[in-house]
C-alpha cells in the first residue's frame, strides 16, 4: 500500500514525521539554551534551530523524493546530517486515506515544497513558544495543496508536547477539530512583530470587536481554524512563500480562503518571488471578498508599492 500510494499523498505521509521530527530539534535547541541568534535583516532572526530543523527535513524529503523541487527558507543547507535526524517512515494512518481524484496522477516535476523550518522565530527567542509552527507545504502546478502545520510545544491534556495538523485539498485536515468562531463578533488576528502605521489603518477600518497580536503565518491560520478568529489582515510585505504555502493549504482544504490583500491568491512555482510583496488576508467564512473590499484603496496601492 504505502510505496503505491500516489506521489502526493508519500510526501504528506513522510512530512508528518519530518516535521515533528524538526519540532524535537526545535525544543532541544530551547533546553540546551543556546540559541545562537543571527540577524538575517531588521527583525529578521535566524537560531541554531532554524539551521538545524531545515537540515533535518530537507535532507529527508531529498533522500526520499530526490527529484522534487525543495525550497527552505535558511537557503542552501548542508544535508549530510547525522542518521538521527533522517527520517524515512511515513505516517501510516495519513497513507490508509484516499488521495483526491485531482491529484492522483501528480508527476515529480509537478511540485514544489515550501519548508519554513520554523516560523515565529522572533518569538521563538522571546520566549512566546506556543506562537512557533514548523511549515511545509506542498504546492502541485504553481498551487498550495497539502500543508503540515506542526507545533512543538503545544500541550495536549495527555501531556505530550506538540501536535501536528494536515490538509489536503480535496480531502480535508486532520490533527484538530475545527470550531467556528463566534457568531456576532469580528475578531482580527495579525502580527506583533512586523506592524507599521499602514498596517494598522488596514486593521482599524475593519473595526474589529478584538485584535489579537501574535507570531508566526501557522499560529495565525491555527487561530482561523480553531474559532479564536475570523480574519487574518497583514497589509505588508514581509512575509514569504514558505510563511503561507502550508497554511494556504489547510486553510482552504477547511473550506476558509488566504490570498493576498487584494483577494488574489498566490502563485507557488518556483521561480516565483519568494516575497509575498501584496500582504496576507484570510478568513473563515463565506465573505472573503467583503473583507478584501474593506481595506482602503489607498493602502493596497501602497501595499504594493513598496
Ligand atoms: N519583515 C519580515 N522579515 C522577515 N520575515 C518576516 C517579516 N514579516 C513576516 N515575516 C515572517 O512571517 C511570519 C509571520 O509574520 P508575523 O508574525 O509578523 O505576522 C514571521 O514569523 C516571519 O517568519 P519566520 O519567523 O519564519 O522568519
Ligand atoms: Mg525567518
Ligand atoms: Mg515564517
Ligand atoms: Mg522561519
Amino acid at each position: 500500500m504505502a510505496t503505491n500510494a500516489p506521489l502526493i499523498m508519500r510526501i504528506m505521509a513522510l512530512s508528518i514525521n519530518t516535521a515533528k521530527r524538526a519540532g524535537v530539534i526545535i525544543r532541544d535547541v530551547l533546553k540546551q539554551g543556546d540559541l545562537g541568534i543571527v540577524d538575517k535583516g531588521k527583525n529578521d532572526p535566524q537560531t541554531e534551530a532554524d539551521r538545524s530543523a531545515q537540515r533535518c527535513i530537507i535532507a529527508s524529503l531529498t533522500k526520499k523524493f530526490p527529484s522534487i523541487k525543495i525550497i527552505g527558507e535558511e537557503g542552501g543547507s548542508d544535508l549530510n546530517v547525522c542518521d538521527d535526524w533522517l527520517v524515512g517512515e511515513q505516517d501510516e494512518a495519513f497513507l490508509k486515506q484516499i488521495c483526491p481524484a485531482a491529484w492522483q496522477d501528480a508527476k515529480p516535476e509537478d511540485f514544489v515544497i515550501w519548508v519554513d523550518p520554523l516560523d515565529g522565530t522572533a518569538e521563538y527567542t522571546q520566549g512566546y513558544v506556543e506562537h512557533v509552527t514548523v511549515l511545509i507545504g506542498i504546492a502541485i502546478k504553481n498551487s498550495a495543496v497539502g500543508g503540515i502545520i506542526h507545533q512543538p510545544f503545544y500541550k495536549q491534556s495527555s501531556g505530550e508536547l506538540g501536535r501536528t495538523i494536515w490538509g489536503l485539498k480535496g480531502l480535508g485536515t486532520g490533527g484538530f477539530t475545527p470550531v467556528k468562531p463566534p457568531a456576532g463578533e469580528f475578531i482580527i488576528t495579525t502580527t506583533r512583530s512586523h506592524s507599521n502605521a499602514l498596517h494598522q489603518k488596514a486593521v482599524d477600518v475593519f473595526n474589529a470587536s478584538k485584535v489579537l497580536k501574535v507570531g508566526g503565518a501557522g499560529f495565525k491560520v491555527l487561530q482561523l481554524l480553531e474559532g479564536k478568529a475570523h480574519a487574518y489582515v497583514f497589509a505588508t510585505p514581509g512575509c514569504k512563500k514558505w510563511d503561507t504555502c502550508a497554511p494556504e493549504a489547510v486553510l482552504e482544504a477547511n473550506g476558509g480562503t488566504l490570498t493576498n490583500i487584494n483577494g488574489e491568491h498566490y502563485e507557488y512555482h518556483a521561480d516565483v518571488e519568494h516575497v509575498n510583496s501584496r500582504g496576507v488576508l484570510a478568513s473563515v467564512g463565506n465573505n472573503h471578498k467583503e473583507l478584501v473590499e474593506k481595506i482602503p484603496l489607498e493602502v493596497r496601492q501602497a501595499v504594493g508599492a513598496m
